[in-house]
């Protein structure tokens, strides 16, 4: 099985400063995980580089079968799909969400004067169906609500068919109806057998949608645990991780979490 992401004896370090330390970790095309961990762990930081957007200070890492240090970075970018609140930051607010979507193609955010193929329209348009946005599809993306926006800014990380698809909490801050749809959504493209290898970050268990294969756990730049979901999501791991005592509770595939009494 063909390794998507590589990561070993992985070392980031500012401020004088380890934020990421120790770090061994591989996905395979076929897998879909979930990176949790309190704030500050260093999980931005460790998609920042599965990303190809940064590299580490020390160690060796390899995206897509490119080796860092020796691969241009900015020809590695456009074969993974990255959803993040900072490419939204990068979407104008009077963009449409159809041209949202569609610029992804062209590795731009906000069109100007590009020329579009047939095959680009035709394929935003199963995006956004796919998405659930053809009823938002010729709305401007500054008066989506957040649950709308981060629905957008996935149908454009998978716009451009990724090799991989990272995505830097899918969920937060939705109401719980919306969370529950993005997830539902989540589910049916991940079990798509054309579905690239996916990582995702949360905060929550709650947020871990069904589909999801493995976990890494990440305290200060640590890994606490890391492997197949269901041997490492337990109470004990997250406990470690977020460093109060939690229980873990697991029903239907999905899990809920809460401080131990
Ligand atoms: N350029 C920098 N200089 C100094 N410290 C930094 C820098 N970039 C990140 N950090 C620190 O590195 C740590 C890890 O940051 P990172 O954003 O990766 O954490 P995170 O797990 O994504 O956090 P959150 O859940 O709050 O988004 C944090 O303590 C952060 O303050």
């Amino acid at each position: 099985m063909a390794e998507v992401v590589k990561f070993e004896d992985v070392r980031v370090v500012r401020s004088g400063r380890p934020i990421l330390d120790g770090i061994n970790w591989s996905v395979e095309e076929t897998d879909r995980w979930v990176i949790l961990g309190p704030n500050g762990a260093g999980k931005s930081t460790l998609l920042s580089i599965a990303s190809a957007q940064l590299h580490p200070t020390t160690g060796t890492v390899s995206v897509l079968d490119e080796t860092f240090g020796r691969t241009d970075l900015r020809e590695l970018r456009p074969r993974i799909g990255f959803a993040s609140s900072a490419m939204a930051r990068l979407i104008p607010a009077d963009e449409t969400v159809r041209n949202a979507v569609l610029t992804a193609s062209y590795a731009v955010a906000g069109r100007w004067n590009e020329r579009y193929d047939e095959i680009d329209l035709e394929q935003t348009n199963r995006v956004l169906a796919e998405w659930q946005l053809e009823g938002l599809a010729d709305r401007t993306f500054g008066t989506l609500s957040d649950g709308e926006r981060k629905r957008t800014l996935i149908a454009r990380a998978v716009m451009t068919d990724p090799e991989m698809l990272l995505l830097d909490e899918p969920s937060a801050s939705l109401d719980l109806g919306a969370r529950e749809n993005l997830l539902a959504s989540l589910t049916t493209y991940a079990a798509s057998e054309f579905a690239p290898a996916i990582v995702m970050v949360t905060h929550h268990v709650e947020e871990i949608p069904l589909g999801i294969t493995h976990a890494l756990l990440i305290r200060d730049g640590r890994i606490v645990a890391a492997g197949p979901l269901d041997d490492t999501l337990t109470a004990a791991s997250l406990t470690a991780t977020f460093g109060i005592p939690l229980e873990l509770d697991f029903h239907n595939g999905r899990y809920a979490a809460r401080a131990a009494r």
